[in-house]
């Protein structure tokens, strides 16, 4: 047999992954033992098929002629070189298999730069797919009619014994990596395991969800939104996910008076329930047993109080002229709904304006009333008074001023207040000045005594300056209904009506004949004047020039506004 011949496998064949540089040993194991019938692994193709006379002559040693091993390491690795020539000799013939390339396997180039793309780390199959082709095929094992035996140079036998028996496929639970166990958790005490609530199941008992049925309808319990001086207002959610307010109140520790109000506010409430500047009232249950009145009302985002100490607390509050009209736009809106039903609020401050999608709506009518013919009520008001600061003086001074057998004492000794519209006008001036300069007029009084006194006195004046939170100019317009709706005269005071009407100059700037007028513009219309009088040629203006020079002078400064869009 001629040692020049060469092996010539098949592409893709078992036996094409050996480098025949190597060479074979006819007894090495590792060649005795190549399988290629188990289908199951997908890299291995299908058994060759070779005639009878082939396999006769696969069979026998003297029919199989291998070439010599090429020394051709300057070879790239990885090029695709043909494979050697396996030959079969047959009568002198020399029958060539059919001829396949093959990519030689040689010694890895030890230089990173030397690599193809293909053996980049992330071309490389994770460790749990990548194996070694020799090994599969040794513990696949092969048929023994198709082992070569070539006379070559031995090959190192690989350690893994080709008699183990075939391994079964590893567990997924073995390809994960091996982690640390965790730690142990800490030692507690006798008293903490015993006391420690444990499992997902043992939420804490202060956020589990409370259900209440008003008047046989369920509902769920969600978090409080507000406090007053009586009650607890939650979120409670319906069955059909909808959310309500449910004002709690607890009568235990009330009085008579106290009492009075809250029926007194449940009738007020539902003789409004169609206004819908009014906070609407749903239903409401007495629950004699637990002393609790409770109040179901439809529910509000957040009260003007909070939106007015986000506003004036940040980190550069500033007067904002726009959002200042608006909201006394929308306040204005509320108690004129009230006033519509000869109903006086009487305790008008921004914690009892609820903003419900954009839109003030008025709460709390505990103290509020119908007012008589003669357009006053006889207010009852107990100790829950808080802050005087939205009080009108008129209200002050009947509180402030009981005397037992007076006509102004009810018959429990509780104390009365003689109120109309006008009380409430004077505590939206409050609640306004509140916005301009940052704190209602009367609020820098600390002592409450003090700034009572200073209410009702008619000799402390009220300053209004030019300038509000954060150094802004305060429009005139807007100061000069400060002082109509803070004037002690409560028959001075402009009512609500007028002050929504559209010849208000704050809330409606630029309605009507109204300019805005600079000092400086007005300096440059006394001057044409005095020039026209000046003029030798003209003389002094007739009567009926003089009468045309307002709508005159007037046309011009809108032109200058349109114009330029200032004035000046
Ligand atoms: N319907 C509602 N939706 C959302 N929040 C509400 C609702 N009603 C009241 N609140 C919140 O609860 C607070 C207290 O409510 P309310 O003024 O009615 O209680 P009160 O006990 O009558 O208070 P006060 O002591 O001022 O008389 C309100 O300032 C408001 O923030």
């Amino acid at each position: 047999m001629s040692t020049a011949s060469r092996p010539y496998y098949r592409h893709g064949s078992p036996l094409s992954v050996f480098n025949p540089a190597q060479g074979f040993a006819a007894d090495a194991p590792m060649m005795q033992r190549i399988d290629v019938g188990d289908s199951s692994d997908d890299e291995i193709p299908p058994p060759m098929k070779f005639s009878a006379l082939t396999r006769a002559l696969l069979e026998s040693e003297e029919g199989i002629e291998q070439s010599s091993p090429k020394q051709d390491t300057a070879r790239d690795y990885e090029t695709p070189s043909r494979a050697p020539q396996l030959k079969i000799v047959r009568n002198n013939d020399h029958m060539a298999v059919r001829p396949a390339p093959e990519y030689q396997r040689q010694t890895r180039p030890s230089s990173r730069t030397q690599h193809d793309a293909t053996e980049d780390q992330e071309n490389i199959p994770p460790p749990t797919f990548k194996r070694d082709r020799h090994h599969d095929f040794k513990y696949l094992g092969k048929p023994d009619k198709l082992a070569l035996h070539v006379k070559s140079q031995p090959v190192e036998e690989t350690p893994i014994s080709h008699q183990s028996p075939r391994r079964a496929l590893t567990t997924i639970s073995n390809n994960t990596p091996v982690r640390p166990a965790p730690p142990p958790p800490p030692k507690m005490s006798v008293l903490d395991a015993a006391t420690k609530t444990a499992g997902a199941s043992t939420t804490k008992s202060k956020k589990r969800r409370q259900h209440i049925l008003i008047n046989g309808k369920l509902f769920t319990q969600m978090n409080k939104v507000g406090k007053g001086g009586s009650s607890d207002v939650y979120c409670v959610m319906a069955e059909n996910y909808k959310l309500f307010a449910l004002k709690k109140v607890k009568l235990e520790d009330c009085d008579e008076s106290a009492m009075r109000g809250f029926k007194g506010e449940i009738d007020l409430l539902t003789k409004l329930a169609d206004v819908e500047r009014v906070i609407r009232l749903f239903d409401w249950e007495l629950d004699n047993e637990k002393q609790i009145l409770s109040v179901l009302m439809e529910k509000g985002d957040q009260d003007l109080n909070r939106i007015l100490t986000i506003a004036l607390n940040g980190t550069d509050p500033k007067f904002d002229p726009v959002l200042t009209r608006f909201y006394w736009k929308e306040m204005l809106e509320c108690v004129q709904a009230v006033h519509d039903y000869d109903i006086v609020h009487s305790d008008l401050k921004p914690a009892n304006f609820l903003s419900v999608q954009g839109k003030l709506k008025l709460i709390d009518f505990g103290i509020a009333n119908a007012i008589d013919i003669a357009h006053t009520v006889n207010v009852h008001r107990d100790s829950h008074i808080g802050t005087p600061n939205y009080m009108s003086p008129e209200s002050i001074l009947d509180t402030n001023a009981p005397t037992p057998g007076s006509e102004r004492t009810s018959n429990n000794g509780s104390r009365l207040m003689k109120i109309g519209k006008p009380s409430d006008v004077w505590s939206l001036g409050c609640i306004l000045y509140q916005m301009v300069y940052g704190r209602p007029p009367f609020a820098h009084i600390a002592n409450q005594i003090s700034r009572i006194m200073a209410i009702t006195n008619s000799k402390v004046v009220i300053e209004f300056p030019d300038k509000g939170v954060g150094g802004v100019t305060v429009p005139s317009a807007l100061k000069g209904t400060l002082r109509r709706c803070l004037q002690r005269d409560l028959h001075a005071r402009p009512t609500v009506k007028q002050l929504l009407s559209l010849s208000d100059p704050w809330l409606y700037p630029d309605v009507g004949n109204a300019v805005a007028m600079s000092e400086d513009l007005l300096a440059q219309i006394i001057d044409k004047v005095v020039e026209r009088c000046k003029d030798p040629k003209r003389g002094i203006p007739s009567p009926d020039e003089v009468k045309q020079y307002p709508a005159s002078f007037m046309s011009k400064i809108r032109e200058m506004v349109e114009r330029e869009g200032v004035v000046g």
